[in-house]
This record gives structure tokens, C-alpha cells and sequence, in this order.
């Protein structure tokens, strides 16, 4: 991948960190969103809510460095889609990974940490993701950076029990029902968040289009 490929009709905004306050609070929602579905919406809205944040910036990678990019859209086309689906006042929509150079959550945390010193953010992950986390590049540097909050999806419950990051940061987890308090806390500290499971997947969404 050429890190600095942006593609001549991306919106300029895209690539720039979206606005933000010194001690706001954002939640970052990483995705490849190849296509968004309501399980995404259903994502955003639900740590926007529980975490009591102020903001939730949805980061559209230029490609998840452990999937195929075969049948990945072009980012321009994913921004686009996804900026439809999270049309709501305190959600944006960025690539600025795409700028920075890395597909990669630790080296995307680390700059953004550097960039807004005063901000606090919080990683947001459906609980697939918590269920290979530890495949991630610097994984352990990832929930020692900030803190964490992963959303229940169907087939990947039981991840908070048995994946390894459950289990290696098992004393660091938040119970959900003070969710609202993982913003201001130091990490590592990461929260589970039980909902209503909605069942789409973009995998779905793709195979239909065929
Ligand atoms: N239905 C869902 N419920 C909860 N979390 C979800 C759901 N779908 C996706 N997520 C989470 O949203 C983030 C972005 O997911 P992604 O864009 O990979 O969608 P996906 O449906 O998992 O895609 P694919 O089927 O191509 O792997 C990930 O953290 C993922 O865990
Ligand atoms: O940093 C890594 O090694 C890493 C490995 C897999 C996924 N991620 C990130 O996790 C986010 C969710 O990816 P996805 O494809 O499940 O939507 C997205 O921001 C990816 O860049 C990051």
C-alpha cells in the first residue's frame, strides 16, 4: 500500500483530524466500513451514550493490515458511505490514517495522543476484534495507551472470557454499569458493553451485491 495514495476527489476535511476541545472526549471507531451497516451505527451510537463522550470520530483505514484487500472499495468510496450512515451532530467521519502512513492502531493512538495531548480518547471495538486482538501489531502497548471500550456482537459473546487480552487485562476491567467513568481513567482499563446484538456484517452485505 502507498501510504500517501489519497486519491484526487477525497475531501479535504477527511483527511484532517476532525475539530475537538482540550478535554473532550472521543471515542475512536476504526474501521475498514467495506460497506457500513447498522451494526456500526449501532456501535457508535452506543459508546457515544455509555461513555459519555462528547464525540465519536469514525476512522476509516486505508486497510486492516490482517484482512485481504482484494475485495476492498476505495477509501474515497467507503468515506463516503460511511459519512451517510453517521450523519448525526457529534459523529465525524476521518482518514487520517490515510496522512499519517499506517493501517496501524498503536502508531495511529501514538500520533494522535501526541497531536491532542489534552484529549481523551477511547478505542472502540466490536468484540470480533477483541477476539484476535492480540494479533494486532503492539497490542499490549494499545491498552496501555488508552482506554478501551468493546461492544458485544453476535457469535463473539464469550471473547471477554476467553480471548487473550480479556485475559491478560482481566484485573483492568471496568464493569459496564460504570462505563461512563472509562474516559477520565488512566489506562489500561477497558469496559464490555452488552446491547442488543444486530446481526449484519459487511461480509453479508458484499456476498448479496455479488
Ligand atoms: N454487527 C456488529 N455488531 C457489533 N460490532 C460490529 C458489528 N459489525 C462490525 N462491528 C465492529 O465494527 C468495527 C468495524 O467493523 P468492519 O468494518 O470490519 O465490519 P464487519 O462487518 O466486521 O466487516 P467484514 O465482514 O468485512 O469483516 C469493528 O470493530 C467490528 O468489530
Ligand atoms: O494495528 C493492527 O495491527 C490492526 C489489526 C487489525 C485491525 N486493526 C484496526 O482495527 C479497526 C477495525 O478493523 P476492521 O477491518 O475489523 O473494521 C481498523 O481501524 C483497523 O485498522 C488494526
Amino acid at each position: 500500500m502507498s501510504p500517501l495514495n489519497l486519491g484526487s476527489g477525497l475531501d479535504r476535511d477527511w483527511l484532517k483530524l476532525p475539530h475537538c476541545e482540550p478535554g473532550n472526549r472521543i471515542g475512536i471507531f476504526g474501521g475498514s466500513f467495506n460497506p457500513p451497516h447498522s451494526g456500526h451505527r449501532l456501535v457508535a451510537a452506543t459508546v457515544l451514550k455509555r461513555l459519555g463522550l462528547d464525540q465519536v470520530w469514525w476512522l476509516v483505514t486505508p486497510g486492516n493490515p490482517l484482512k485481504s484487500h482484494s475485495d476492498l472499495a476505495p477509501l474515497e468510496m467507503r468515506l463516503h458511505m460511511t459519512s451517510a450512515l453517521a450523519d448525526h451532530p457529534r459523529m465525524k467521519v476521518t482518514a487520517f490514517e490515510t496522512v499519517l502512513g499506517t493501517p496501524y492502531t498503536a502508531k495511529t493512538l501514538l500520533a494522535l495522543r501526541a497531536m491532542r495531548p489534552a484529549v481523551r480518547f477511547v478505542w472502540v471495538m466490536g468484540a470480533d476484534n477483541l477476539a484476535s486482538f492480540h494479533k494486532w501489531q503492539d497490542w499490549r502497548q494499545i491498552v496501555g495507551s488508552v482506554p478501551v471500550a468493546i461492544v458485544d456482537r453476535p457469535g463473539a459473546s464469550l471473547s471477554v472470557l476467553s480471548s487473550p487480552m480479556a485475559k491478560s487485562f482481566e484485573k483492568y476491567r471496568l464493569p459496564e454499569e460504570r462505563a461512563a467513568r472509562l474516559p477520565d481513567m488512566t489506562a489500561p482499563t477497558w469496559t464490555f458493553l452488552h446491547t442488543p446484538l444486530d446481526q449484519s456484517s459487511s461480509t453479508d452485505l458484499r456476498q448479496r451485491q455479488a
